[in-house]
């Protein structure tokens, strides 16, 4: 097994060359992925990232049609609550360009009084994707984008939780979220772990503190500084200034 690359951190002093410069990052990842195996598949978070995601709506080089997207975690709320992901993900960006509603894959939200057929429910719909195209023990997602909360979490793997140790499960379920709401599921360190790219995507001020601790930090094992995708996988930080004002881990200049 070989050691996972160092992080790459991005800071950007303008908001708008993060939005554009993180378009680029995916329609370039999005481009290697269709050549090689004919299609992208992504993961996204909700909270902050969805806002950043606005530079790919028009952008020329997006293959819509070819994206199949999942959620890296998500809320069991209902898919248009104000607290759902998907319906973040889905007013920032998703309905605003073509891609085909079979090719976004939703939590079952009938199943949510049984949190545990849920969470099944979406390792099957990830197992449907992955299993039989690449027959590998884990899926290898071309992309994962994730956020930081203040607290430490990425996706819903909260600090100290009991389910940072999880080895087998694809997706998992917890129902005592310290950040409501409390009932969520979510891609495993496993699948995190397997991806070819993991890009966290973190920005102002309140971030500065915990990007700190992160990426300065990793021994403390926060959940983010956990995430070291198996080599040839890497992980990208696509941060401001604000956020990474006190980060003495070196930046890199973004070019692709
Ligand atoms: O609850 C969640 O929080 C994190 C971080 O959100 P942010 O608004 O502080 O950026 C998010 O990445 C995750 O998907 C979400 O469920």
């Amino acid at each position: 097994m070989h050691t996972p690359s160092a992080p790459i951190l991005y800071s950007f002093a303008d908001p708008n060359n993060l939005v554009d410069s993180l378009a680029r990052f995916i329609i370039k990842a999005q481009k290697e992925s269709i050549e090689k195996k004919g299609r992208f598949t992504i993961a996204i978070s909700g909270g902050s990232l969805a806002q950043q995601l606005n530079g790919l709506i028009g952008k020329p080089g997006v293959k819509w049609e070819k994206w199949q997207v999942f959620y890296a975690d998500e809320r069991v709320v209902p898919l248009d609550h104000e607290d759902s992901n998907h319906r973040l993900c889905n007013d920032e960006l998703l309905s605003k360009v073509p891609i085909p509603r079979q090719n976004i894959h939703t939590i079952d939200y009938s199943l949510a009084d049984d949190i545990e057929e849920l969470a099944d429910a979406y390792e099957k719909e990830l197992i449907r994707e992955f299993a039989q195209k690449d027959a590998a023990r884990f899926p290898v997602f071309d992309l994962i984008l994730l956020g930081v909360g203040p607290d430490g979490h990425t996706a819903s793997l909260f600090p100290g939780h009991e389910l940072l140790s999880e080895e087998d499960r694809w997706v998992a379920y917890i129902t005592d979220s310290p950040k409501p709401p409390p009932k969520r599921v979510t891609l495993t360190f496993p699948v995190i772990n397997h991806a070819a790219r993991v890009a966290f995507v973190v920005y102002g001020p309140s971030k500065v503190d915990i990007i700190k601790t992160v990426l300065d930090k990793p021994e403390q094992g926060l959940p983010p500084s956990r995430v070291r995708p198996i080599s040839p996988g890497q992980v990208y930080w696509f941060t401001d200034a604000d956020a990474s004002a006190k980060v003495e881990y070196p930046r890199t200049p973004f070019k692709l």
